[in-house]
């Protein structure tokens, strides 16, 4: 069993990624488990908002999710921005996670913004609709470290990044197994 925390902003393409190589593992007999952070904030997160400590406790309960899957899947992902390298490291200490920053840069995301957000984060202070705190843009992102795989979906179409996400799971996998 291997858990996959996939980082990076929003629309950066963390959910597209986890989503896009399920099938391709499956196809192996793997079994899959993706843990969307946006969607656990609509129930077991519900509670938590955006300062450093609500996302930290976030990531953790999402941990504390993926490990409690490890007796029913082979590859668990969880995808979620996860901002901070202290959590971060703390589920690699906990659970041996592996780490894929999801990169992408700031343009790119303004342009796709499927969700609107980066727009509201750009509005004016007094406007109503107004996002103070969006990751990557007036909130903070810390660039992990040392990231197992780097993917940067920037400038290229999103089969390729699966492609090559795809790619690293079965490396890891095989160098687990043996
Ligand atoms: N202020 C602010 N900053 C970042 N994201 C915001 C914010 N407000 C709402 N959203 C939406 O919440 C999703 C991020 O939730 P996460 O659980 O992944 O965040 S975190 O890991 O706790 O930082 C994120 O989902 P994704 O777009 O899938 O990343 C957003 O849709
Ligand atoms: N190389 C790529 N990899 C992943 N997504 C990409 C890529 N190129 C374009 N996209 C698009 O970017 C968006 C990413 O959205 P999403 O996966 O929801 O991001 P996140 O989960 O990180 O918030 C999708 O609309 C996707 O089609």
């Amino acid at each position: 069993m291997m858990i996959i925390q996939l980082t990076g902003l929003s629309g950066a393409g963390k959910s597209t990624l986890a989503v896009g190589v399920k099938p391709l593992l499956e196809k192996q007999s793997l079994k899959v488990e993706i843990i969307d952070g946006d969607v656990y904030r609509k129930t077991l997160c519900k509670d938590l908002g955006f300062s450093k400590e609500d996302r930290m406790e976030n990531i953790r309960r999402l941990g504390e999710v993926a490990w409690s899957f490890k007796n029913r899947a082979d590859i668990i992902m969880i995808a979620a921005i996860n901002p901070f390298e202290a959590i971060r490291n703390e589920l690699k200490e906990k659970y041996g996670t592996k780490t894929i920053w999801v990169k992408c840069e700031i343009p790119v995301l303004l342009k796709r913004d499927t969700k609107g957000l980066y727009k509201r984060a750009l509005l004016h202070d007094e406007h109503p609709d107004k996002l103070f705190n969006l990751t990557g843009v007036n909130d903070t992102y810390e660039v992990p470290a040392s990231p197992d795989l780097v993917i940067d979906t920037s400038g290229e179409p999103a089969s390729q990044s699966v492609l090559t996400f795809y790619e690293f799971l079965l490396r890891s996998r095989a160098s687990y197994l043996s």
